[in-house]
């Protein structure tokens, strides 16, 4: 395609994903649904250009007000994440000057907000928790892409065997720092049509995904229950953790959701697993579960601030009142999973967010109300979950699972697990 047209293509796309009315991941594979004709290396371009205008806008729409044209040809320019000489090739004479221009500004020099690029209600809670220094290395952290992480399938392979199979094809990997089950890959490699994701060998999903089922500790011949299951990450792993016994649980609210689990289920080759539809959390397929069961993962409905990384959006559309609406939500959807737990049984709270509210709040708030429940440090838990001991404290605060991409390179998670006593 003419380097001019695709540029126009891309402010396009940049003007769709600024209107914030839909996910951007959504909205980035629908405008490629449209356009089949754009090549692998067209589709890269104009990702990562969208992508870098959400990570970055607060700084590129202020350095774009100086210039002329649509605005979003202007970001698109800025954020351009193809060649450069391509992308000179589809500038006039005007543009190329400008960007010149702005090309030597001195960012460093630019007030706070156009270098962290996050709203100011999310810059102060991140602040105070974190202290200036760890706040900007977050920040800049969750302006990076994230790595493409894998879980083994256990119950189909070994790490080391995916790994060697992965380096046959030519994609190298490392295994992952804290999860037994996990490879880094160098890249971001299409996977879809390798023999070791079509036959259920591994999976996508995040380091800290892992560790949050790793947490649950679900065993051979248990009643377990993911509650908040969605497309099924952490059902397949507590699945294979089970070894394909018992019975795993997948609920959720969305349909929609839990449709996409099953050709993963499918490729993953377990059977112990059931997905349920519900209404709500005081559905009566939870209340008749009620004293029943063994473990409970309650992965949480939350911001998703802690997948910037991947998510950048989420910043710009997340506000501090969607976050206290979604406090409420969390603690019901606890408080309702929490009674379907035998005496000895074990509940795992857990969220991708970074913030207090969704995590240590609801966590405290629950301890309170349920003196039943015991909580459990998640460094034993961890430590006793395969997870190397010298390593599980690095993992913690306070006794919770706290993962930060400045830190730890996953996403951010938080968990608490608590034992109801027998
Ligand atoms: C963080 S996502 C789950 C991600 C999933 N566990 C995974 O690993 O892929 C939260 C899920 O909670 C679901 N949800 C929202 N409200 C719920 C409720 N009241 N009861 C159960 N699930 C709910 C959402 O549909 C969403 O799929």
């Amino acid at each position: 395609m003419h380097p001019n047209a695709l540029l126009e293509l891309c402010a396009e796309l940049v003007d769709s994903l600024l209107l914030f009315d839909k996910p951007a991941d959504s909205l980035v594979s629908e405008f490629f649904r449209n356009r089949k004709t754009l090549g692998q290396r067209e589709r890269h371009a104009l990702a990562e250009t969208a992508y870098t205008v959400l990570r970055k806008r607060a700084l590129l729409q202020h350095l774009a007000q100086s210039g002329r044209g649509p605005m979003s040809r202007r970001l698109a320019i800025l954020a351009w994440a193809g060649s450069d000489s391509f992308l000179r090739g589809a500038l006039n004479d005007q543009e190329l000057h400008w960007l010149k221009q702005v090309e030597s500004i001195d960012r460093a020099k630019l007030p706070a907000k156009l270098r962290h690029n996050l709203p100011e209600w999310l810059v102060e809670p991140l602040q105070q928790r974190l202290g200036d220094e760890q706040f900007w290395q977050l920040a800049d952290a969750v302006n990076e892409a994230a790595p493409l992480d894998l879980r083994v399938n256990t119950l189909k392979a070994k790490r080391e065997d995916v790994q060697a199979a992965l380096e046959a094809k030519g994609f190298k990997s490392t295994p992952t720092p804290y999860s037994p089950w996990g490879l880094r890959l160098e890249g971001k490699p299409a996977l879809q049509k390798l023999d070791v994701f079509t036959s259920g060998q591994v999976e996508v999903q995040d380091e800290g995904s892992q560790l949050l089922s790793l947490l649950t500790e679900a065993k051979r011949g248990e009643m377990v229950v993911d509650f908040c299951a969605g497309a099924g990450g952490k059902t397949l792993a507590l699945g294979a953790a089970m070894r394909n016994t018992g019975r795993l649980y997948a609920f959720d609210v969305s349909g929609y959701r839990l449709d996409k689990l099953k050709p993963r289920l499918a490729r993953s080759g377990l059977s112990n697993v059931y997905p349920v539809q519900i209404s709500n959390e005081r559905d009566d397929r939870v209340k008749r579960l009620v004293g029943k069961i063994d473990r409970v993962l309650v992965d949480a409905p939350c911001s998703g601030l802690g997948t910037l990384r991947r998510n950048p959006d989420l910043k710009w559309r997340q506000s501090a009142a969607g976050v206290t609406e979604l406090h409420d939500k969390q603690l019901a959807i606890l408080n309702s999973a929490s009674r379907m737990l035998k005496p000895g049984g074990r509940l795992v709270y857990a969220t991708c967010s970074l913030l207090d509210e969704e995590n240590e709040a609801v966590a405290q708030a629950f301890a309170e109300a349920h003196p039943d429940f015991t909580l459990l440090p998640a460094q034993d838990v961890l430590a006793h979950a395969q997870v190397d001991p010298a390593q599980a404290g690095q993992l913690t605060e306070n006794g919770y699972l706290r993962l930060w991409p400045h830190r730890h390179q996953s996403d951010g998670f938080f968990a608490a697990v608590w034992e109801r006593k027998k």
